[in-house]
Order: C-alpha cells, then sequence, then structure tokens
C-alpha cells in the first residue's frame, strides 16, 4: 500500500493538483462506502501527498450527496495525518473581498441532511470540537500564503465558516443573519469534514478561497455560479501555489496537533462491550486505544 503523510482535498475549481510526480492512482473502498473519486498519490516538493477531489474529477457530487466518511477514511488508510482543505466560499464581510483567502478557526452547523460521525453502532465516542481547525496546521498554510506574491488576493487569518446544506445558495434573510453572527464566509462542504478528520484524529485546515459576497451585498447581485466560475478559476491557480509552498514547509517540519491524539478520551463505551462487527469496521480509527 501507498503511503502519504499530508492530504490535499480539492474542492469547486480545483479538481487536480499540477506538478505532482510519480503519480498513481489509488482506488479505495472503506466500510462507508467508496470515495469521491480515485485518490492521487505523488511527490510534491519531495512530500509523497494525496489529493481527492471532493465533488469527484468532473463535478458530480453536490455537497449532501459526498461520502464525507469514506473520503476521511480513504485518507486515514493512506496513513495521511494532515489534510489540507482548498474550498470555494461566499464573502459574508466587506472587507473578505472576492479572490481574497480566508483561514477560518470556527465552523457553525447549519447542514441538516449528513452523516457527520464515524460512530454509533455500540460505540459510543465524543469527540472535542471547541476548536474544530488545527491552529498549528493552519500557521503553515497561513505563512505560506503570506511568502507569496499574490497581488490580487489579501490573506485573512481566522473567521467563522458558516456551513449550509445546499445546494441553493442562501436567501437574503438568512445570509443577513449569519452577518449578524459575525460569521466570516460560507460553504457547504468543511465543517463535516473538519468533524470527521477530527474523529479520525488527522489535523485539518481549511484555505478559503471567496469567489462572491453571496447575496447580502448591496452592490452586488445574488450569486450565481455563472457570476463566480471566473474567480474559481483565478483562486485555484492562488490555491495550487499555496499548497505547494505549505507542503514543502509541512514536509520540512511537521507541526504537533492536537487532532493526533483527539480519541484518547473520547471514547465512552469499554472496549468489552463493543460489537466485535463494530470494532472491525472502526478499527482503522481506533485500534490504538483497544
Ligand atoms: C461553487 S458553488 C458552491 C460549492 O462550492 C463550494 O464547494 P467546495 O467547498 O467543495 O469548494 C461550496 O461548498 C459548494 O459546494
Ligand atoms: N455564496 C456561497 N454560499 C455557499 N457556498 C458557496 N461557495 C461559494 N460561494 C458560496
Amino acid at each position: 500500500m501507498v503511503e502519504a503523510k499530508i492530504g490535499i482535498i480539492g474542492g469547486s475549481g480545483l479538481y487536480k493538483m499540477d506538478g505532482l510526480k510519480d503519480v498513481r492512482e489509488v482506488k479505495l473502498s472503506t466500510p462507508f462506502g467508496d470515495p469521491s473519486d480515485v485518490l492521487i498519490v505523488g511527490k510534491l516538493e519531495d512530500a509523497t501527498v494525496a489529493f481527492l477531489a471532493r465533488h469527484g474529477r468532473n463535478h458530480h457530487l453536490l455537497p449532501t450527496e459526498l461520502p464525507f466518511r469514506a473520503n476521511i477514511h480513504a485518507m486515514k488508510q493512506l496513513g495521511v495525518e494532515y489534510i489540507i482543505s482548498a474550498s470555494a466560499v461566499g464573502s459574508l464581510k466587506e472587507e473578505a473581498k472576492p479572490l481574497d483567502m480566508v483561514i477560518p478557526d470556527q465552523f457553525i452547523d447549519r447542514t441538516k441532511d449528513r452523516p457527520a460521525t464515524f460512530f454509533g453502532e455500540g460505540l459510543v465516542a465524543h469527540i472535542a470540537f471547541g476548536d474544530p481547525i488545527c491552529t498549528n496546521l493552519a500557521k503553515v498554510v497561513g505563512d505560506a500564503v503570506e511568502s507569496l506574491d499574490l497581488a490580487e488576493s489579501s490573506l485573512h487569518r481566522g473567521g467563522t465558516y458558516i456551513c449550509m446544506e445546499g445546494p441553493a445558495f442562501s436567501t437574503k434573510a438568512e445570509s443577513n443573519l449569519y452577518r449578524s453572527w459575525d460569521a466570516t464566509v460560507i460553504g457547504m462542504t468543511n465543517l463535516t469534514e473538519a468533524k470527521l478528520a477530527r474523529e479520525a484524529e488527522i489535523a485539518y485546515a481549511t484555505l478559503a478561497l471567496v469567489t462572491d459576497y453571496d447575496c447580502w451585498h448591496p452592490d452586488h447581485d445574488s450569486v450565481t455560479v455563472e457570476m463566480i466560475i471566473g474567480n474559481l478559476q483565478k483562486n485555484a491557480v492562488n490555491a495550487q501555489l499555496v499548497i505547494k509552498e505549505a507542503v514543502k514547509r509541512l514536509n520540512a517540519n511537521p507541526p504537533e496537533s492536537i487532532a493526533h491524539s483527539a480519541l484518547k478520551f473520547a471514547i465512552l463505551t469499554p472496549p468489552d462491550k463493543i460489537p466485535a462487527e463494530t470494532k472491525e469496521k472502526l478499527s482503522l480509527l481506533t485500534k490504538k486505544y483497544f
């Protein structure tokens, strides 16, 4: 089995990583179904990385349809310890302009129709999620952005990402409600992924790339796919540069992460009371504790 310590999940607009060497397509199955697509494993800046297109390489999966658990489980199977997620977001603040980058440190969950835990079926675990993003990994990504000269894009470190269900974009009332909550950006994917990554003890950070002002902004029309497509493409170019630089830094200096021991005090069910099939199903995640 190939191994990769760093995982990259590409969202809308980022369907492949340029510059990968010794590329292999790895098709994995998991106890939670198949991932969104094959994982692309290759060398980037001397590090072995695993890339996955979240919506599939042809963008055929809605946010609600994403096999989040299979995607994270597949990363875990490859030995991934750090995931950098690149995601398209709408901005809820004037100062976060289209083409800017935000590295959120909080999420608010507005999803309602997707599984968001590996646990259950006789194994109860509650992870701490007060700090849902790995601070040290976020710093590596932020430092990578700042080391590059990205003329059109400012960096915003910190901020709250609203994760909505979609696929329709928000109403103006919703968008203004989220602004009243002081949220920074809105998307449809990253909270679910971050939660599962934490359950899988993988450090996770989001590089959120602003495509639009959602629908609250008085000087902009309501968001449509047509309007954001150009920004998605420009953001994808920037995301590639940032990820390459972040991978270089991460490989040279892998940071500690609270995520790496997230299950240490999370599991409530005594090991001898967990059904054998569940123990087997979750063994990749929990075996170090039993
Ligand atoms: C491009 S429009 C909405 C779509 O874009 C974001 O996807 P991702 O987070 O995978 O980059 C957003 O969450 C929606 O899924
Ligand atoms: N305005 C928006 N709302 C939700 N997800 C998005 N992804 C990109 N722009 C978005």
